[in-house]
């Protein structure tokens, strides 16, 4: 453990003591390895875990006197007067039906019952910060929204929201953003008017916590307490079966070509269908093939011909690139990336294609199996900051799975690529590889930043570290370097960049506009929606003093010609504790229109659209 890392640790456990011991951790990955060959042999199994158990246990199983839950930061339980309805008496919310649904009328505020209430919710639990990081608190509702503006005619169809919704389970309050119990918002446009809703997802996760009142499964930063270390060495077991990872798909959702809406996350356990209209969990989607992994990237390429996914493989770094048909849940593999830099794959959150190509990238942040382990997070929760092991872009062909491209790059952070598309010579021959991403200026602390102690705790200083849109060049033509510069000038996005999104027709072809969340400054959070004109280098900002907007979703209108003929659908948390879904031209970028919830969302990640067939 580096010292900076020791430092980080000890400021945020102080009375952790350390347990890594490097040349234990260096046995356990021996029997890792041993116990990967030999399929499952129980002795490595026991051992391994065992001596896992002691490098990675929690200080709580060493030192008495401190607890997990006694170290967190203090968070204050204040009463928010005036913002969250179950606080409310005098309004009621009506938990309406599909049928009174199509009434003009707008929804009659009620209490939630007790079963609809989430668990640990009580009408003093609510805290004094920004709505968009404060947990739903309830289950579900839906109802007709009241419009102001003017909804397009062609837009019809749902658009749905999926993240990381809940952040609680009974008096534990949740680490990090990412930890959250799912939480899906749907937006139906039908014919000018909006009905809205939104449920809590189903998941094994979110059901075993609700019933045991704790976290059950490992989280992003998140660990079940174990009561002693027994139960320690047995929850660690489990973790290589897989067991134990959650399945709480809070993350994205898609429309598969079949159309069957699926809600994921990084663990391939979790993903979920549910039934775009009513929002319930349908069942898990099981993946028929036997292809194996726990984990795989969290937004796989989806059109209406395929889904094109990741899957690391922590073993023998590098990465499977797999293809599933709509209709079948078998994913076939396409081919094979080994990692160049180290023994450890990047975290490929998401990755980008072009028409003929799947690019994979190699980010010099890790997966990190130790971390995976660990009771207690890390300065980088699951992952590691490596910057000796270079950075590297692959591109492997759709079609043959052939490697066409293997380059180094200079170092980079992203989570979201944008686009990606073929450069092409005079004479139509594809010379290179352009790929677009939302790109933190190779610093991962954007990872910390998005701890809930810290997006809560706002105090007017600017700490939102700057980010840009990273341009990568590939070449085509076995040069061994590839370029990264900004796509325009940062400032144009007050430097702020991610959650973003393209015209889908455009995707994997040359393109001219995207959307996303980039920032006004003093912030700690993306808080404008910013069309980027990647062709004229200039970017167009929408912005509301104190409000959280969600990612920017371009939909486009049937029949158009020009790119940005369309709508952006974002959904908004105010700084007064409410929160309206917003309407923006995608050509102009001005708002035609918007809609109140009758209570605040908390934030949400990402989006699709399911068309009125
Ligand atoms: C990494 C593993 C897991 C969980 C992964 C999860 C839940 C990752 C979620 C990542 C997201 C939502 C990234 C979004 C980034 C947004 C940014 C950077 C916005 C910046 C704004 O400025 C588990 C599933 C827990 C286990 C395996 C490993
Ligand atoms: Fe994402």
């Amino acid at each position: 453990m580096s010292r900076s890392e020791k430092e980080f640790h000890q400021s945020r456990f102080p009375y952790t003591n350390f347990h890594l011991h490097k040349s234990f951790l260096n046995i356990s990955y021996k029997y890792a390895s041993l116990f990967s060959l030999t399929k499952l042999k129980p002795f490595y199994f026991l051992l391994f875990s065992i001596s896992m158990a002691f490098t990675t246990m929690p200080s709580s199983l060493t030192n008495s006197t401190s607890s997990p839950t006694m170290l967190l930061p203090p968070i204050s339980h204040h009463n928010n007067p005036n913002k969250l309805i179950v606080n409310k008496p005098q309004r009621k919310l009506l938990h309406l039906t599909v049928a009174n649904v199509a009434s003009p009328s707008l929804p009659i505020i009620t209490p939630p019952t007790p079963e609809e209430q989430l668990p640990g919710t009580t009408a003093g639990r609510h805290h004094h910060h920004h709505v968009a990081w404060t947990s739903i608190s309830q289950e579900s509702w839906e109802g007709e929204l009241q419009v102001e503006g003017h909804i397009p005619p062609w837009l019809n169809g749902t658009y749905l929201r999926n993240g990381p919704g809940m952040w609680h389970i009974g008096d534990y309050d949740f680490r990090h953003l990412f930890d959250g119990y799912a939480t899906v918002v749907k937006l139906r446009l039908q014919e000018g008017r909006l009905f809205a809703g939104h449920r809590q997802i189903e998941s094994e996760a979110y059901r075993a916590a609700k019933k045991n009142q704790k976290i059950c499964y490992r989280e992003f930063s998140e660990v079940p307490k174990a009561a002693n270390f027994l139960a320690y060495v047995g929850e660690l077991a489990s973790l290589f079966s897989g067991a134990s990872l959650t399945d709480n798909a809070n993350t994205g959702v898609v429309k598969l070509g079949d159309g069957r809406v699926v809600c994921l996350t990084e663990t391939q356990k979790g993903s979920i269908v549910i039934d775009p209209e009513t929002l319930e969990t349908v069942g898990k989607f099981e993946y028929s093939d036997s292809l194996g992994g726990l984990i795989h990237s969290a937004h796989p390429v989806v059109t209406d011909k395929e889904f094109v996914t990741l899957l690391p493989d922590l073993v023998r770094a590098g990465y499977l690139v797999v293809r599933m048909e709509p209709g079948t849940n078998e994913r076939r593999v396409i081919g094979r990336v080994n990692c160049r830099g180290g023994s450890s794959p990047g975290w490929v959150h998401s990755f980008p294609v072009t028409e003929h190509y799947v690019v994979v990238p190699e980010m010099p942040l890790r997966y990190c199996a130790q971390n995976l382990l660990k009771a207690e997070p890390t300065p980088l929760y699951k992952f590691e900051w490596h910057p000796q092991s270079k950075a590297f872009m692959h591109v492997m062909c759709k079609t043959s799975g052939n490697i066409v491209a293997s380059v180094e790059v200079p170092l980079f952070v992203t989570f979201h690529f944008i686009n990606a598309y073929e450069e092409e010579d005079e004479d139509g021959r594809v010379t290179a590889i352009i790929a677009d991403c939302c790109e933190h200026n190779s610093d991962p602390t954007i990872l910390d930043r998005l701890r809930l102690q810290n997006l809560r705790s706002f105090n007017g200083e600017d700490v939102l570290p700057d980010a840009r849109v990273g341009r990568f060049r590939i070449p085509l033509d076995g040069s061994p370097y590839g370029e990264l510069d900004a796509a325009l000038d940062p400032n144009e996005h007050g430097k702020g960049m991610d959650m973003c999104s393209i015209n889908p027709n455009h995707l994997g072809k040359k393109y001219r506009y995207a959307y996303a969340c980039g920032a006004q400054r003093p912030c700690n959070f993306p808080n404008t929606l910013t069309k980027l004109d990647l062709e004229l280098k200039k970017a167009t900002n929408w912005h509301e003093e104190g409000a959280v907007p969600s990612e920017p979703f371009f939909v486009a209108r049937p029949g158009a010609t020009e790119e940005d003929d369309g709508v952006v659908i974002s959904i908004v948390s105010e700084k007064n504790g409410e929160g309206y879904a917003l309407l923006l031209d995608g050509s102009t970028f001005e708002e035609i229109a918007r809609a109140k919830f009758p209570y605040g969302l908390p934030y949400g990640l990402h989006g699709c659209w399911v068309p009125k067939e």
